[in-house]
């Protein structure tokens, strides 16, 4: 029997200091599962409602864990998201906080696999599910609302599309880490690193390009196969409505400017991925990016879409992007993900999952990368709560062989 037993809740810390909310679920036959929610710093308008974590904490006990206790199945997620969506009552869980029910969400799906005996990426991808891995992408320099005095655009990320496994994949990323690090003292820049593990060094945008292009050919021709890169741009955070402009450090831009500026990044560094090029509420000019360059490379959309269907669908009919960020945190529900994550598949849009700049230990995220044969995954390169995501994919690889 999974019916589930017990729900806890506790406030543990993330990776910025910061309170999250980490739930236990336990079931009658003794299964067991643990998950804590993520935060981000740079969070799109609409996405689920994080509330301070004691909060969160205090209004999930009151609704949401009596009509899961005795009640619901671990194995049924539908069930278990379904209760958490009624006693929240709201359309983004502004009632218990999404941090509440992603970590109550993804506490059962482990709890529900802990009792079948299997592990979580089989129970959530099932005895069908291909046996495709993600490709990580790794952020190696960034700034922008992760890093202070650091690069505008917030992530440039490795992408080692060529790598023959995923394990050969991980480890390619952190040495474009390490060699970043190596070019950034060869030039005399000190840098510190941001929310995720990136470098933040004091450098423009231009030598970031710069530095990535070295970096990822120079480990590319050590390790034999091709590494591009890619941007989170996180345009929405240099948004300026007044104005109408994107602001950077020394310059600002019109939509038009910005969507040039994107294109020739694109053309000149043969970009692999660009996630949120442009404002969050510019569907319009997300379709004109895709129109333009969205056959040579991945626009992605971040705070555009939110892993909210409802956005999707409307990028979908209006051309917006040919990929999505899936962050579980963003919708609250494991239920609600996997909606996205199908959705986008059916329009073939890819997928690529996602952390927080705010992370645990929890390692879910791998394992629904897997179990949804996501095209990508974006979990950082160094540092304990990127890493353990990384590591676990490696061990999944090794598991599902
Ligand atoms: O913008 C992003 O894609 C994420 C993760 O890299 O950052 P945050 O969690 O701060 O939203
Ligand atoms: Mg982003």
């Amino acid at each position: 029997m999974t019916q589930i037993s017990s729900v806890s809740l506790r406030r543990v810390l993330d990776s910025r200091g910061n309170p999250t909310v980490e739930a236990d679920v336990l079931t009658e036959s003794g299964g067991f599962g643990r998950a804590a929610a993520p935060s981000g710093a740079s969070t799109g308008e609409y996405e689920a409602i994080e509330l301070p974590a004691n909060e969160a904490i205090a209004n999930a006990r009151e609704h949401a864990v009596p009509r899961l206790v005795d009640t619901v199945y671990a194995g049924d997620q539908r069930a278990v998201d379904g209760a958490l969506r009624a006693a929240d009552g709201t359309d983004n869980f502004s009632e218990i906080g999404a941090n509440s029910a992603v970590a109550i969400s993804m506490a059962a799906a482990k709890a529900g696999a802990d009792v079948l005996g299997a592990p979580l990426y089989q129970h959530l991808g099932g005895a069908f599910r291909g046996d495709n891995f993600p490709i990580p992408l790794g952020n190696v320099i960034g700034g922008g609302e992760h890093a202070k005095d650091a690069t505008d655009i917030q992530e440039f990320l490795a992408a080692p599309v060529g790598a023959p496994s995923v394990e050969e994949a991980v480890f390619a990323n952190a040495k474009v880490h390490g060699e970043a690090g190596n070019i950034l003292d060869e030039r005399g820049i000190g840098a510190g690193k941001g929310d995720e593990g990136a470098w933040a060094p004091p450098i423009s945008d231009a030598e970031a390009f710069e530095i990535m292009e070295e970096a990822t050919s120079r480990v590319s021709e050590a390790v034999g196969f091709e590494i591009r890169f890619g941007l989170d741009v996180a345009a929405t955070e240099m948004y300026d409505e007044d104005s109408d402009s994107y602001v950077y450090s020394d310059e600002e831009k019109s939509t038009d400017e910005q969507i040039e500026y994107m294109v020739d990044l694109v053309e000149e560094y043969d970009l692999a991925y660009v996630e949120d090029p442009l404002d969050e509420n510019d569907y319009e000019a997300f379709a004109e990016i895709t129109e333009l360059v969205g056959d040579r490379t991945m626009i992605c959309g971040d705070d555009l879409f939110v892993t909210n269907v409802s956005r999707l669908e409307e990028g979908i009919e209006t051309g917006a992007g040919n990929s999505i960020l899936i962050k579980p945190n963003q919708i609250g529900s494991l239920s609600d993900t996997f909606d996205a994550i199908e959705l986008a598949v059916r329009n073939e849009y890819k997928t690529i999952i996602s952390h927080r700049s705010g992370e645990t230990e929890d390692t879910t995220i791998a394992h629904l990368a897997v179990a949804t044969d996501a095209d990508y995954i974006k979990t950082g390169t160094v540092a304990g709560e990127r890493t353990a995501k990384l590591n676990e994919l490696i061990r999944i690889a090794e598991d599902a062989v």
